[in-house]
């Protein structure tokens, strides 16, 4: 298992976000975390990554308990997130939002960047190779040099990719990837979801859209009010009645085809 999260239990206050949660992720799945909204599916990830304190439970990465870790070692170790919102630089171009979101999680600190030390050069060196890798893997190296201001939506989805890809992830968490793009460009990012798991880099992906969830997804967990209320193949998921009655037969969900 790439991922272990067993029992693991997050409060503010009197509301338990995410209640007594237990997952096993394996290497190169595509793990899908679907339930309506406030299930906790966001306080989740925020806590694998270490963005949250637990309450009690344990997450391990590769044999390795993270769960009291801080968010920047957790990055080191190889998980990376992208956000239901990415802030870019919009008057930078797409080029150097790749390098600055990458420069920003490499280890120089300031000294190094005042001083210019070798390994200050080196590192920034490896963060402009690492870019033009991420965003070829992207498909975007054709917009390198274009303002960020100047791009479509999707294409801010796949930046955000990049970001997280030019980490050198072994596991990428996806908050919602296609939130707001059309049905055509959500395919795109569906293709693009696939090419990172297919690079061996293992995917925990939000996603309300459950047409992609179903035909991308090895394994789908839901929650609902912070309990895990089934977890197995995409298949198991939408014969279930406990989730059918929570979540898939509700209208606040998009329909199979959205
Ligand atoms: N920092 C916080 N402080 C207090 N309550 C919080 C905090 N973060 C989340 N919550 C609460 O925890 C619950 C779960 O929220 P969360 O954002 O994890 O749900 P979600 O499943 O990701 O929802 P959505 O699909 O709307 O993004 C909600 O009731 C939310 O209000």
């Amino acid at each position: 298992m790439v991922l272990k999260v067993e029992q693991l239990t997050k409060a503010f206050g009197g509301l338990t976000a995410v209640d007594n949660v237990d997952l096993d992720v394996k290497e190169g799945d595509i793990q899908a975390i679907i339930g309506p909204n406030g299930a906790g599916k966001s306080t989740f990830f925020n806590l694998i990554s270490g963005f949250h304190p637990s309450t009690s439970g344990n997450i391990s990465y590769k044999g390795e308990s993270i769960e009291k870790m801080q968010p920047n070692k957790v990055a080191k170790l190889g998980i990376a997130r992208t956000f239901q919102t990415t802030n870019l630089f919009e008057d930078a171009t797409v080029m150097d939002n790749v390098i600055i979101g990458n420069r920003l999680r490499t280890k120089s600190g300031l000294w190094d960047a005042i001083l210019r030390t070798k390994r200050e050069q080196r590192e920034e060196e490896e963060s402009i190779q690492k870019a033009y890798e991420s965003l070829e893997f992207i498909e975007l190296s054709h917009l390198a040099d274009a303002p960020i201001g100047s791009i479509t939506q999707e294409q801010r989805k796949r930046v955000a990719f990049a970001l997280a890809l030019a980490t050198n992830p072994k596991l990428v968490l996806l908050d919602e990837p296609a939130a707001g793009v059309n049905p055509d460009e959500t395919d795109g990012l569906a293709y693009l979801i696939k090419k990172i798991a297919k690079s061996g880099i293992t995917v925990c992906l939000i996603e309300h859209k459950m047409s992609m969830i179903m035909s991308l997804a090895d394994r789908i967990m839901v929650l609902n009010q912070g309990k895990r209320i089934a977890e197995g193949t995409p298949e198991e998921i939408q014969h279930n009645q406990v989730v059918i009655e929570a979540y898939l037969g509700s209208e606040e969900n998009e329909p199979a085809n959205a």
